[in-house]
């Protein structure tokens, strides 16, 4: 139903997890036993809910898998048309706008001040992005935590549901990029997180290992490869752990470069520089893998945390909200 390039028509997309609710009428069973109306919410929708008690607004970044349309600001008529349409939010505002302020419940429950102004919210990857405090055309950042996601401030918008890219919308600019299921999770499958610090040391940027690994925790890929079958490839693995470490990591910067490249093929800004963000922005030794990868400066965003990015949305919230006071402070 969707356009052929829309991110929605990508297997992982909200609306196929939609369309798989639909088909198993998980709406009339929700209805049946919980004895409420049924409607769509994302998981940071769902939170923002119990706080303020606003069960039908979301905000644009997370909505982009759900087919929203984030520069026509509506819902496109090919979802209008769905008969699952009037389960859709209601409203979707921009991140960081100003939505509710928590309920009354909530804030004896929390200890969080009465009318404490709830905000739009957006994906833990944008926040990562908002974070680093990125505003040049060109620069990126890459969110290295459990999957690997690429952000990029481009001038221009790319879409392509066959390598898994698409652009997400923030203020006027746009993020362009895509997220690999590779990243830490694989990492995590041989190592805990003291063996890596301890193997890290150990591995050598300037000698590449020369294997050849893909590195997935199960079948299955959306981004630089849209394959839902795709294998992992681990083989063959060396007896030294550090070797076996370094070859992995070695695939993982590969598959960012192969995402970046991408980018640019498509028509995005020309990539400068590349801000780290995530679990693995504390492996000096992959950041220099990454470097000679990526050929552009790879450096740590000094705040790292995509609950950093977070605050500042409902900081730029609070300032919308309160011109006057916000001025004064
Ligand atoms: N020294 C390290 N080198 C590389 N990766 C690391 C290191 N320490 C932790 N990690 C990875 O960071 C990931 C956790 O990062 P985090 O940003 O918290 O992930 P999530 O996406 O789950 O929020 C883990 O999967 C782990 O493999
Ligand atoms: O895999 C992820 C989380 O586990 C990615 O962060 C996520 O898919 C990226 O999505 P978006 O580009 O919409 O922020």
């Amino acid at each position: 139903m969707a356009p052929p390039d829309h991110t929605a028509t990508t297997a992982t997309s909200t609306l196929c997890k939609v369309l798989d609710w639909d088909e198993r009428q998980v709406w009339q069973r929700v209805q049946e036993a919980e004895g409420v109306e049924p409607c769509i919410v994302h998981q940071a929708d769902w939170i923002a809910g119990l706080l303020h008690g606003e069960w039908r607004v979301t905000d644009y970044n997370n909505a982009l898998k759900l087919g929203y349309d984030p520069a026509a600001e509506c819902y496109p008529d090919w979802l209008c048309d769905q008969p699952f349409a009037c389960l859709l939010p209601l409203a979707v505002v921009a991140p960081g706008a100003p939505v509710a302020p928590i309920t009354s419940a909530v804030a004896q429950q929390t200890g969080l001040p009465e009318g404490c102004l709830v905000c739009g919210g957006t994906t833990d990857s944008i926040a990562a992005f908002v974070a680093a405090g990125v505003t040049e055309v060109g620069e990126a950042v890459t969110s290295l935590g459990s999957t690997l996601a690429v952000k990029l401030l481009s001038e221009t918008r790319v879409d392509d549901a066959r390598y898994g890219l698409y652009s997400h919308r923030l203020g006027s600019a746009w993020l362009v990029g895509g997220a690999s299921n590779t990243g830490g999770a694989v990492l995590r499958q041989f190592f805990s997180d003291a063996q890596l610090a301890e193997l890290t040391p150990r591995l050598d940027a300037g000698r590449p290992t020369g294997l050849d690994y893909y590195p997935l925790t199960r079948p299955g890929e959306r981004c630089p490869i849209n394959d839902p079958d795709l294998q992992p490839r681990l083989e063959p693995r060396p007896a030294d752990d550090a070797l076996f470490l370094q070859g992995m990591l070695e695939g993982i910067a590969r598959i960012e470069a192969q995402t970046y490249q991408l980018l640019a093929q498509q028509g995005a800004s020309p990539v400068c520089r590349v801000y780290t963000a995530g679990g693995g922005a504390r492996n000096p030794a992959w950041a220099a893998i990454r470097q000679r990868q990526l050929g552009v400066p790879v450096v740590a965003s000094e705040q790292a945390e995509a609950a950093y990015g977070s605050a500042l949305l409902a900081k730029q919230g609070y300032e919308l909200a309160n011109p006057v006071i916000a001025l004064v402070m």
